[in-house]
């Protein structure tokens, strides 16, 4: 197999992309690649029976693996014992610092939903891991403010970019290789053996699985990569997001697929939104209110959280909480009604039996340790509170329909302005955003366009009268682009027009695409020369 780098070399890209680390990239590709793609195949077979109208259900085939009280996960690695605080955020060279130096226990390096996976940013992204390893990440910005490591540093978990996307900055006989695998062989490449030496090892995040195959892919991965680097089994260690309904009904067979590698699983909250939509949009038994309507306490989202701890507990894996998307304001009353949100988030996650949770910014980690503190005290997790009380069914999992509120007019503008400015903010290079108080990443901007196109699908009524119609959505999107637009230069003005353009293409059409990002990237982003990718 031939490798070629396609992308542009910049300044030190050559420390991260060594032949030895793109041999190792090759290897992984040439052993996983099928597998990869027979299951996309999957995937996309399932997204079809359930277009049919069928639903999902706990699988019978693995009822064994659920019934077997005995086994357990791997005991918790060094530097992932307590976890009450994780931040997270994309490897650019300050945010890494910052996160670092922010004092949450773990900091979430997200190559995923908040990167936009730009070719500077893949690479760089590397090479500010390496850098902060080896403690030569200090610098001082163009305003003269220092930024330098401090003593007591988060422990780094890299996630790398989910089983859909490519990465087209290197070929592979030609074709662009998997963008996980680009994410996960780089770091695991460069940094397991300066993790270990650190007294931490190689750990990960692992986005957007849709099924135990798909762990079962990650687990093969794990094996084959530590024997190739000389890495003792088990040395990695994985905490799974459960963040699609597919996966919410294998949360139990994941955990064992990842048995000996896995760190517990997590509740990745805006991509499980995202995928209710995305999988059963076309139902009007699954048509969901305002965005801002669906909250954790909404009796779908409660089943998943409160059988995600149980199901973590009973095999021993930390259970993790996930991202409110308040972060401060400067204005002092908006940040306070903030820190209010983030903290009932983070209550009743810690009163639920979670492990620790995340934060989007530093200035939200004191408010998650204070409410885990409450809860756990000296303790480093609640790993002893099983949950035997939980009893969650497929239909509670399911139960979209009783999710109260309503859609309004505010709440599909909202939706079209957050998709346009973010996707704009992605194809200039920044894959998370404050957007009117809010964090916004790849996840929360599928979620608006998939509302869009699930309540165009339907014609629903708007409780301010009228409904929501082709004519209606076109109109605000060519509001919401002149505003974006006003005042900005012709570079800046042609890419809003282009994001406005995949609003267009991805939310208002008859189907629904899976994900923008991967149409996206394939037209918009990466290395200029084209290799064909397609837009799974
Ligand atoms: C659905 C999910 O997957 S959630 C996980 C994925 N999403 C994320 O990780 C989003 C993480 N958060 C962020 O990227 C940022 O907080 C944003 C983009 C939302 C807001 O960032 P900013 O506009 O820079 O916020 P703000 O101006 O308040 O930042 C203040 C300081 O905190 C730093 N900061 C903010 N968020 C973070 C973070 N997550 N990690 C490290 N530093 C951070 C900023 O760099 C800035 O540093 P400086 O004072 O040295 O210049
Ligand atoms: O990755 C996290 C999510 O909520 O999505
Ligand atoms: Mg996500």
């Amino acid at each position: 197999m031939r490798y070629e780098i396609i992308g542009p070399m910049a300044d030190r890209f050559d420390e991260v992309l060594t032949p030895a680390a793109l041999e190792f990239l090759v290897e992984l590709d040439s052993e996983f690649a099928a597998r990869r793609v027979a299951l996309l195949d999957t995937r996309r077979a399932r997204r079809d029976r359930y277009a049919t109208g069928q639903l999902p259900d706990f699988l019978p085939e693995t009822a064994a693996i659920r019934a077997d009280p005995t086994w357990r996960v791997a005991p918790p690695a060094p530097g992932l014992l307590d976890r009450r605080v994780e931040i997270t955020g994309p490897p650019d060279r300050k945010m890494t610092v910052n996160a670092l130096n922010s004092g949450a226990r773990v900091w979430l390096a997200d190559f995923e939903d908040a990167t936009s996976p730009t070719w500077h940013n893949v690479v760089s992204g590397q090479l500010n891991l390496i850098d902060a390893l080896d403690r030569r990440i200090d610098f001082t910005d163009a305003r003269g403010k220092r930024y330098a490591l401090g003593d007591e540093l988060a422990t780094i978990v890299v996630r790398p970019r989910g089983w859909h996307l490519v990465e087209k900055g290197i070929a592979v006989d030609g074709r662009p290789i998997s963008a996980s695998l680009v994410d996960f062989g780089l770091y695991l490449f460069h940094c397991a053996r300066r993790q270990l030496d650190a007294g931490a090892g190689p750990y990960f995040y692992l986005p957007k699985l849709e099924s135990h195959h798909e762990a079962r892919l990650w687990n093969d991965v794990f094996v084959f990569a530590q024997q190739r680097l000389g890495l003792p089994r088990g040395t990695i260690r994985a905490t799974t997001l459960i963040e699609t309904i597919t996966a919410a009904f294998e949360m139990e067979e994941i955990l064992y697929e990842l048995r000996e590698h896995s760190a517990g699983l997590n509740a990745g909250r805006w991509d499980y939104i995202f995928s209710v939509i995305r999988n059963f949009g076309q139902w009007s038994d699954f048509v969901l209110p305002d965005r801002s309507e669906v909250t954790m306490t909404v009796p779908f989202m409660r089943a998943y959280t409160e059988l995600l701890v149980a199901t973590c507990h009973r095999r021993g894996a930390h259970a993790i909480g996930g991202m409110a998307a308040f972060v401060p304001s400067r204005d002092p009353q908006v940040n306070e009604v903030a820190l209010h949100r983030v903290r009932a988030d983070k209550r009743r996650e810690a009163g639920d039996g979670f492990d620790g949770s995340w934060v989007a910014h530093p200035g939200l980690v004191a408010t998650c340790r204070e409410e885990f503190d409450a809860v756990l005290g000296e303790r480093p997790h609640q790993l002893d509170r099983l949950r035997d009380d939980v009893s969650v069914a497929a239909a509670d999992l399911l139960a979209v329909d009783k999710t109260p509120g309503q859609v309004t007019a505010a709440g599909v503008r909202a939706n079209i302005a957050v998709a346009l400015r973010y996707i704009d903010a992605w194809l200039g290079g920044a894959g998370a955003v404050a957007l009117w108080n809010l964090m916004e990443d790849a996840a929360t901007a599928e979620i608006a366009r998939c509302q869009v196109w699930q309540w165009l699908h339907h014609g629903t009524p708007l409780a301010d009268g009228g409904c929501v119609t082709d004519e209606l959505v076109r109109s605000i999107l060519a509001q919401e682009l002149a505003e974006l637009v006003t005042g900005r230069g012709a570079a800046d003005r042609e890419r809003a027009e282009r994001a406005a353009r995949i609003v267009e293409d991805t939310a208002f059409g008859e189907d629904l695409p899976a994900f923008f990002t991967t149409g996206a990237y394939a037209r918009h982003l990466g290395p200029g020369r084209r290799l064909a990718v397609s837009a799974r």
